[in-house]
């Protein structure tokens, strides 16, 4: 009998931490602190679990980016495991890889993921269409985190662009100016169509575009959001956790990396993690009213 889906137990830790905070894990062995230095991945791995420890009072899931790990080299993912199996097992984890592909690779990255490392939920790009997507979708108590607007400054150059989207108009009819919509948007509307049949969808929102978090919020009112951008990039966290809260105030997670990993550079980098973890916690509940 497979366990507890991603969307119970993000439920359920949010709930129990009153959090809509998901630390992320993109450790660099260089910005590794002071009394880690030198120690290689052996130190990353430690480094990693404290910061793990110390933040789980306060985050309702944890996202490694698995790029961190394969830099690491032939070891990353046995790296990772370890730094994996300090998170209990009821807190969600997200495995930041962004992938997509033809459909059979796209279902051996779905084994890769889920069943060889275990994680809960992914991140994928929506480039290749239904099929490069479906194959995340297939695992019915995992979800998918679809690239929808991203919180970088080269978002603009493809997501922007107006596009004759055929959710904006019925199957073969004229389309004109006013339903060219931008990308972002078709893919928003896109992915709300694969919610109905598959009910394990999500989108990636930076904080960054809090205009355009909110309008992806208005067209999706009930898929989860995973929200990147707030710190390091410069994306403000009120502003972002308003434009993108359900009408119940929830249906987000604020991803945090860098803001959070090195809170601290010197012995007491757990304690400043932890620090920075509840400060951010306390921000976004403070932004949402509650
Ligand atoms: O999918 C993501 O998580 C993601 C999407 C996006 O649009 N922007 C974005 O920054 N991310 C990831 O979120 C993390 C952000 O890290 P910090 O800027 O250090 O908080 C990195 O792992 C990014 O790869």
């Amino acid at each position: 009998m497979s366990g507890p889906s991603f969307l119970e137990k993000w439920q359920q830790a949010s709930g129990d931490r009153q959090s809509l905070l998901c630390v992320g894990l993109d450790p660099e062995l260089e910005r590794l602190p002071k009394p880690l230095q030198g120690g290689g991945p052996e130190a990353l791995v430690r480094f990693c679990r404290e910061i793990v420890e110390a933040t789980l009072p306060y985050a309702c899931a944890y996202k490694p980016n698995l790029a961190f790990f394969e830099a690491l080299g032939p070891q990353g993912w046995s790296l990772l495991r370890e730094i994996l199996a300090a998170i209990p097992s009821e807190v969600p984890v997200i495995a930041d890889a962004k992938r997509g592909d033809i459909g059979h690779t796209a279902r051996a990255y779905a084994v890769a993921i889920f069943e060889q490392l275990g994680c809960d939920a992914v991140t994928v790009q929506p480039y290749l269409g239904y099929d490069g997507v479906q194959p995340f979708l297939a695992y019915r108590e995992k979800l998918a985190f679809i690239l929808c607007r991203t919180s970088n400054p080269g978002a603009r150059d493809f997501q922007d662009l107006l596009v004759r989207s055929s959710a904006a108009g019925a199957e073969g009819e004229e389309t004109s100016d006013s339903q060219l919509t931008p990308l972002y948007l078709a893919v928003a509307e896109r992915v709300r169509q694969w919610q109905e049949r598959h009910g394990n969808c999500g989108l990636v929102a930076g904080a960054t575009y809090p205009r355009e978090l909110a309008a992806i919020r208005e067209r999706c009112p009930t898929l989860p959001l995973l929200v990147p951008g707030v710190g390091t990039q410069g994306g403000e966290l009120e502003v972002a956790v308003r434009a993108g809260l359900d009408e119940y105030g929830g249906g987000i997670l604020v991803a945090v990396s860098r803001a959070i990993l090195y809170a601290g550079a010197g012995s007491d980098y757990a304690l400043a993690a932890g620090e920075a973890a509840r400060r951010l916690r306390d921000a976004i509940n403070q932004a949402r009213g509650s």
